[in-house]
């Protein structure tokens, strides 16, 4: 079963064709980058997933399913900017997520809480907005979601704790869920990656598992990009 496909899909801002005909699928087990210039319809793409935005055309699947409220209890989402409760603890933020979420591990969230150091007690307000973003997807992650979606999960954080915030990634999700991971640091998440998707103009342009381009191309997935869209 595919947890996400893109059949035909098209979206519209008013005359802004934001997204032109897009057929894609995400498969099971799949760590997926959504790559593509500014503009080219990534965080579309992942609103419509999410079932904050509907298409104007063609259709959206989650696990079959259109977004709604079955949807809901299996998509895990980053929003681009962080959208927590400035006025909460990281413990409040916690509970929240624990009452909000059956499929909540907290005991997970804890110990990735713990290794990066972020205190209980501090508000999110307190924070840098670096540690915001860690919080956030520590959250995000720590659901058991059957598809991820991640809209530039590591641009605040520093090089040096990127490394771990990408190894949680892998490390917390079970081979039944696939993440969707959109973000213009590409050398960065390409390790973790196991396809891309190129989007360019709200139309995918390449989709190939990284192992291919590498054979294929010959080049790093980063390589492969500046050639493709070199301005
Ligand atoms: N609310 C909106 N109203 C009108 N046009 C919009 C709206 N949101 C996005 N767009 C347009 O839709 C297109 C795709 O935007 P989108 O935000 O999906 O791109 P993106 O690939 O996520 O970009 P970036 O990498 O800069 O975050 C752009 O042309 C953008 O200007």
């Amino acid at each position: 079963m595919s947890i996400l496909a893109c059949k035909d899909l098209s979206k519209n801002y008013g005359a802004v064709p934001a997204l032109n005909h897009v057929n894609l699928t995400v498969e099971a087990g799949r760590i997926v980058g959504l790559l593509g210039p500014n503009g080219s319809g990534k965080t579309t793409l992942i609103k419509l997933a999410n079932g904050l935005l509907t298409p104007s055309e063609g259709e959206l699947l989650v696990c079959d399913e259109r977004p709604g409220r079955i949807t809901h209890s299996l998509v895990s989402y980053l929003p681009e900017r962080t959208c927590i409760p400035l006025w909460m603890s990281t413990q409040q933020l916690l509970d929240f997520y624990k009452d909000f979420y059956p499929d909540f591990r907290r005991e997970a969230a804890m110990e990735m809480l713990q290794h990066l150091g972020i205190r209980l007690n501090q508000r999110i307000k307190q924070m840098s907005k670096g540690t915001r973003e860690k919080v956030q997807l520590i959250m995000v992650m720590s659901r058991q979601a059957s598809l991820y979606l991640l809209d530039e999960p590591i641009g605040g954080v520093d090089p040096a704790t990127r490394d771990y915030i990408l190894n949680t990634i892998i490390g917390n999700y079970s081979p039944d869920a696939a993440v969707v991971i959109s973000t213009h640091l590409i050398a960065d998440v390409e390790k973790v990656l196991d396809d891309v998707i190129f989007i360019n103009q709200g139309q995918v342009v390449l989709q190939s598992s990284v192992d291919e381009i590498r054979e294929r191309n010959n080049m790093s997935v980063d390589a492969l990009f500046r050639e493709v869209f070199k301005c």
